[in-house]
């Protein structure tokens, strides 16, 4: 194996505070060695062991690649006309994924396949190294299962999100038992983990209920889409399952938000909220309270919501400028929730995980000896130009699973 040393790193990012200072985990003038896929040595660049390769990187910062914890890349078609209507005063209503449910089951394997490719490429292009995905626009036993197998040869984590919403002319009773039961059957084998969009217009407090416990029920974690388009039941009941996460959270009153952060206490696995910057600003919703959820004591992730409805991005450097800009994070903050906060919500940061393709995969969102090697160079001396330079494109270079991607 050929180990490669990084070094001339102006400010490095590590998300352990052993190594580091700070929210970050922060180093000044250091190294990093990766070989063999991981992360071998990390410390001060005057120290570094030798290796067989170099990359300078002339006072740039390094950091984890970010992880983006909640994406919907396997689709067909276009939703640009509800977008424009929406810009002209509409609201956002679930209903429009049917739109891309339509789309979608008419769409060849290799059209969703070469889509999705150009996402995971865009992504990869802006620093993501770990990508979760979801089914959720396929909506039959069939479809879903094909969305399954395409996500799962492109992705890190594929959800099932077969209660998306109840497909055009179908009775909702009769979809949530085929969801809950012959559907989730059919996927359990190639997904890690179930969503329901626990909203109105979608599945109701019941109905999710339902879903968590059928999904539980077959040993899956579970996630929720909750309250996005209002004050609802979803984070109560994300906490109450033991969700992985619960995402969205435009709509939040106290109880929701000490049930977050209560999720966490007494050593507990609790519940990680998280937040979709890109999605509040397209949909003109108000923006999560990440301020304060984090003041709270919650754990919290940034993630991209790449979909074509409600967040046509797969940019985690403009969801981290909206987080400091908007949300009021600093950007250390917006930067460990959108790389450790999404390797957490997605149970990747301490041990080694299991890829869809059965690859057993070390732990990823911090760059520490024995993770995987996925790092980032800006065109910047330091993180805080993700926010000061907003919009523009500073991923330098992209190493994932110590092979350079970008
Ligand atoms: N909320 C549910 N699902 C997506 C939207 C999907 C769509 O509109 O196509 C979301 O996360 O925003
Ligand atoms: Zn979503």
């Amino acid at each position: 194996m050929t180990a490669l040393l990084i070094d001339g790193i102006g400010e490095l990012t590590t998300n352990d505070a052993s190594l580091g200072e700070g929210v970050g985990g922060r180093l000044r003038e250091a190294a990093v060695v990766i070989d063999d896929g991981r992360i071998a040595w990390v410390g001060a660049a005057a120290a570094a062991p030798p290796a067989d390769e170099r990359f300078d990187a002339a006072g740039r910062a390094v950091l984890p690649g970010w992880v983006d914890s909640h994406t919907h890349m396997v689709f067909a078609g276009d939703r640009t006309a509800e977008f424009e209507a929406r810009m002209a005063g509409e609201a956002y209503a679930a209903g429009g994924i049917n739109v891309t449910v339509e789309a979608t089951r008419a769409a060849t394997d290799a059209a969703l396949a070469e889509n999705l490719a150009r996402l995971v490429a865009e992504a990869r292009r802006g620093g993501t190294t770990t990508l979760e995905t979801k089914t959720g626009y396929g909506l039959t036993v069939d479809d879903e299962v094909r969305s399954a197998r395409i996500a799962a040869e492109q992705a890190d984590a594929v959800t099932f999100l077969g209660a998306h919403v109840v497909p055009g002319g179908q009775d909702p009773r009769a979809y949530l038992d085929l969801v809950t039961g012959p559907m989730l059957d059919a996927v359990a084998p190639i997904v890690s983990a179930v969503d329901v969009f626990c909203e109105a217009g979608a599945f109701d407090e019941s109905a999710s209920a339902r879903v968590l416990e059928a999904a539980a029920a077959r040993g899956l974690a579970t996630r929720v889409h909750g309250n996005q388009l209002g004050h609802g039941p979803g984070v109560r009941l994300a906490v109450q399952h033991r969700s992985l996460s619960v995402d969205h959270l435009g709509f939040l009153d106290d109880a929701d938000v000490e049930a977050l952060a209560g999720s966490w206490s007494d050593g507990a696995r609790g519940t990680v909220a998280t937040v979709l910057p890109a999605c509040d600003l397209s949909t003109r919703m108000p923006l999560a309270p990440a301020r304060r959820l984090i003041d709270a004591g919650a754990v919290l992730a940034i993630a991209s919501n790449c979909n074509p409805g409600t967040s046509y991005t797969s940019s985690m450097g403009f969801c981290v400028a909206t987080a400091v800009l908007q949300m009021g994070l600093s950007v250390q903050e917006a930067v460990r929730a959108a790389t450790l906060g999404g390797a957490i919500a997605l149970g990747m940061h301490e041990h080694g995980w299991r890829d869809p393709l059965g690859q057993m995969q070390p732990a990823v969102g911090a760059i520490r000896p024995g993770a995987r090697a996925d790092l980032q160079v800006l065109e910047a001396p330091s993180v805080t130009h993700l926010a000061y330079r907003p919009g523009m494109p500073l991923t330098a270079a992209v190493w994932r699973a110590g092979a350079r991607v970008a």
